[in-house]
């Protein structure tokens, strides 16, 4: 019988240093250990190995220079891309939100294991936490790959104070999804929704955000 050998990891692409800065060795030290128990854990594919790098770490932390203040990361998963965010950008409180167990153990060891003051873990569907008090109203929401923004939206809103901002990362099907979502946009009182396109400037995969500044 053969043995595959397993997927390497990617090489560190260069604009990792342009977007961590004198945080490379943290978000070196995440990636080395996403690479070692995320497939264990069911964080990752074993197929992410070889696109680790750019279209998983790079691609989250392009959302560093849009955030501010204190953000939530609703379906955070392995930890996408709250914690990479976390570690580009030690100025701004994260709050990680994600309703499963087993990924939020993950998400509090890794916090603890690099020592991220300003990053915490709430286990919690997000939909549940308005009303509940164990969340102040955030000045930002991110979320990646949880839902399409029809149901996106309901879920990440109600968490935004006004005037605060949805930050949410969107492919290729981002102006389909906001068409199909003008019915709670107009609900949740989105106003300023804009799609930006990240990722060129850095020389990586480009990934689509839509924007919008919540008015409720
Ligand atoms: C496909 S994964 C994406 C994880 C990560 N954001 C990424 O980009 O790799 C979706 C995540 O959203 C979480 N999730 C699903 N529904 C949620 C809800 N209502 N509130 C908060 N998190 C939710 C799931 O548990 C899961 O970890």
């Amino acid at each position: 019988m053969t043995q595959s050998t397993p997927p390497a990891l990617e090489t560190e692409p260069l604009a990792a240093g342009e977007l961590f800065g004198e945080r490379i060795e943290l978000a070196r030290s995440f990636v080395a250990s996403l690479a070692e128990h995320g497939e264990t854990l069911g964080l990752i594919g074993p197929r992410e190995l070889p696109q680790l790098w750019s279209r998983h770490i790079l691609n989250s932390a392009l959302l560093a220079p849009l955030l501010g203040g204190r953000v939530g990361d609703v379906g955070s998963g392995a930890g996408l891309p709250g914690l990479v965010l976390g570690i580009a950008r030690p100025d701004v409180e994260f709050t990680l939100i994600e309703p499963m167990e087993r990924r939020t153990q993950w998400l509090q060891s890794e916090v603890a294991r690099m020592g991220l003051a300003n990053v915490s873990v709430l286990r919690a569907r997000a939909e549940e936490l308005p009303g509940t008090g164990l969340l102040r109203p955030l000045d930002q929401v991110t979320a990646r790959a949880v839902s399409a923004l029809r149901t996106l939206i309901p879920l990440t809103a109600p968490l935004v104070r006004s005037g605060g901002q949805l930050v949410l990362m969107k492919g290729a099907r981002a102006e389909d999804e906001l068409a199909a979502a003008q019915k709670v946009i107009r609900k949740h009182r989105l106003h300023d929704v804009e799609v930006l396109e990240l990722g060129a400037e850095h020389g990586v995969e480009t990934t689509r955000i839509v924007r919008a500044v919540v008015d409720p």
